[in-house]
């Protein structure tokens, strides 16, 4: 068993960990923060967790969270980069689930995120935590930075065509929705029931911040620089991220082979016949992304389906994967949930 700390434990991010951390035969869950909650039980926040979970929330500077394997920062962006560099000179592992360690530029994470980068040091240490990509650096890793949401959803859709060279990769379109639980369990107007149910609209298509992160990925992927329009859209479902992405076909090929090659040995990677239409209801709740593959009309454009739950393969059940790369144990443990319908 591993001692385990959460920091930043009555997100919806924070929650969904606990979930997944309770049923986990590994962990041990020794510590979870709030500075607002500070000595309420976790079960009476959250009686989801009544009988699962027996912690009471402490304050992070009291927390000896300097005695865990590992911590989870399920924080806003810009709280990791300033806590977790004392945990990890203490030997500590650490997991951030937000943005802080993503951007490889210290230069573009202060263009994107407005304030100055404090860990240079940690950030060229950090390892991005799409498992399906690196998973082998994950396994060494000290610090990983989980991947966004949008991020998640949106590379995976793209990787094996941009990795397959028979794409136009200074072309790329990503029209991506979420559930309103993407944007945290934070009191704002946008996200009342009122103003987001019965409701939809596109935002953040001048510059959302998941663009330098997609676009830092699929470059990597591509060996060159790729152009990507990316447009996310707040749609009325609390959970759930369904990307519709264009590309356009420079070289023919049999690209159903392709994805089902590129993901056969990915236990939460699931390619669907050809024509099929992935719903966010098919992975609610699970670590899963399921992908379809279409050519509409035979033409020269390819549109991938992606869906996954954004709390979990977009966030805390990837998570748990990585933590089980690092500690490894085998890469599916605590994650084999069937998704919820309906
Ligand atoms: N929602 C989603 O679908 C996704 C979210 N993310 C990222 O995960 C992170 C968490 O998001 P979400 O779960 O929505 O959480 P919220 O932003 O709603 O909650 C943040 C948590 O952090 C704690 N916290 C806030 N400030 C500090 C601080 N300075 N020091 C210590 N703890 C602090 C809060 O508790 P308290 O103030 O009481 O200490 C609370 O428990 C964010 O960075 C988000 O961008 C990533 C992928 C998907
Ligand atoms: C629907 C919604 O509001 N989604 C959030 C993105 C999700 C997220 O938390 O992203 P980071 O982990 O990179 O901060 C947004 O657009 O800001």
């Amino acid at each position: 068993m591993i001692k385990v700390g959460v920091v930043g434990g009555t997100g919806y991010t924070g929650v969904e960990l606990l979930r997944l951390l309770a049923q986990h035969p590994e962990v041990d869950l020794v510590a979870i923060t709030s500075r607002g909650e500070a000595g309420t039980p976790v079960a009476d926040m959250f009686p989801s967790l009544r009988g699962r979970v027996a912690l009471a929330f402490s304050d992070p500077a009291s927390a000896a969270l300097e005695k865990c394997d590992l911590v989870f920062f399920a924080t806003p962006n810009g709280v990791a980069m300033q806590q977790a560099p004392a945990l990890l000179e203490a030997g500590v592992k650490v997991i951030d689930l937000a943005a802080d360690f993503r951007l490889k530029d210290a230069n573009v994470w202060e263009k994107w995120y407005g304030m100055p980068h404090t860990s240079q040091r940690w950030l060229a240490e950090a390892v991005y935590g799409l498992p399906e990509v690196n998973r082998k650096s994950i396994r060494k890793a000290s610090l990983v930075a989980n991947p966004g949401c949008y991020p998640t959803a949106t590379q995976l859709g793209f990787l094996p065509l941009v990795e397959s060279g028979c794409i136009d990769v200074s072309s790329l379109i990503a029209d991506v929705k979420s559930g309103v639980s993407g944007a945290g369990r934070k009191a704002e107007t946008h996200i009342l029931f009122s103003e987001a149910s019965d409701n939809f609209k596109a935002y953040g298509v001048p510059g959302h911040r998941h663009l330098p992160e997609i676009s830092q990925g699929l470059t990597l992927a591509a060996g060159r620089a790729v152009g990507l329009t990316f447009v996310p859209h707040l749609t009325p479902m609390i959970r759930g991220i369904h990307a519709t992405l264009y590309a356009r076909i420079t070289r023919e090929a049999d690209f159903q082979a392709i994805f089902e090659q590129r993901y056969a040995k990915e236990p939460f990677v699931d390619v669907l016949p050809p024509k099929s239409h992935p719903e966010t209801r098919s992975v609610r709740a699970s670590n899963i992304c399921r992908i379809a593959l279409h050519r509409p009309q035979n033409g020269n454009t390819l549109v991938v389906l992606s869906v996954i739950d954004n709390l979990v393969k977009g966030a805390a059940g990837q998570a748990v994967q990585n933590m089980n790369l690092m500690f490894d144990f085998d890469e599916c443990t605590g994650l084999s949930h069937v998704p919820v319908l309906p």
